[in-house]
């Protein structure tokens, strides 16, 4: 794990969107698309604002949220309309947003279709995750009902997840392709997010699900 501290969260953002943009940069000199997998939840808003003005060839990239929440996109809770609203703006609205979301009543009934689509932009190139204080990444809360099924090296690369502590079902990329991404990146705030994140380096992922990519990720931490 590679943790960096920031002065303050404005010159985090700033220091993450330059660090995802030289990444999704670097590999467009030699492949022809890259994928950029987020998080939603309250966190990566400003460092969206910042990389959605990337001077980026935004037509072969991918972006795909790592996780949703099946509420519809008028919802304060929607993953995929924070996405709309804060980065797939100004330059970046020419990027291609795989969605993992559909106007069906459980995940369940859209799933196959999903799955099918999602195959076609992995693997991911440069991943962004949130955390929750209960170490979740993505959707994949410990609490689950899918989560042994989504640590699986054969899981499907998305699942559908219930959690008791999750407000409404879930969508969200599994542990194989989480891990299989060619850069990760957490974005955490705050003094409880970055004591979850030290007792999580000694937890196994199936105690804290975080673990499942932190030995390979920069953490970029701000008060
Ligand atoms: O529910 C979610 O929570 C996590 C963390 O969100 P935050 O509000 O604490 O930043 C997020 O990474 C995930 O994408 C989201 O669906």
């Amino acid at each position: 794990m590679n943790f960096i501290e920031y002065p303050d969260r404005d010159l985090m953002m700033i220091g993450l969107a330059d660090r995802l943009s030289s990444e999704l940069e670097n590999t467009l000199l030699t492949q022809a698309r890259a994928t950029l997998c987020v998080p939603g939840g309250t966190t990566p808003g400003p460092a969206f604002d910042l990389l959605s003005a990337s001077n980026l060839d935004w037509s072969r990239v991918n972006v795909v949220l790592s996780d949703e929440r099946w509420v519809t996109e008028d919802q304060p809770r929607s993953n995929t309309r924070l996405l709309k609203e804060r980065l797939l703006v100004g330059n970046a609205e020419r990027a291609y947003l795989q969605r993992i979301r559909a106007e069906t009543a459980t995940p369940e009934e859209a799933m196959d279709a999903m799955i099918a689509e999602v195959r076609l932009i992995l693997p991911i190139t440069v991943l962004l995750l949130g955390m929750g204080n209960d170490y979740h990444i993505a959707s994949i809360f410990h609490d689950a009902d899918n989560f042994e099924k989504a640590l699986a090296p054969d899981a499907p690369p998305l699942m559908a997840m219930r959690s008791p502590t999750a407000p409404e079902p879930r969508v969200t990329l599994t542990a194989p392709v989480l891990a299989n991404a060619m850069h990760t990146h957490i974005l955490i705030t705050g003094p409880e997010k970055r004591e979850a994140l030290e007792r999580a380096r000694n937890l196994s992922p199936r105690e804290a699900p975080v673990k499942l990519v932190l030995n390979d990720a920069t953490v970029h931490w701000a008060e």
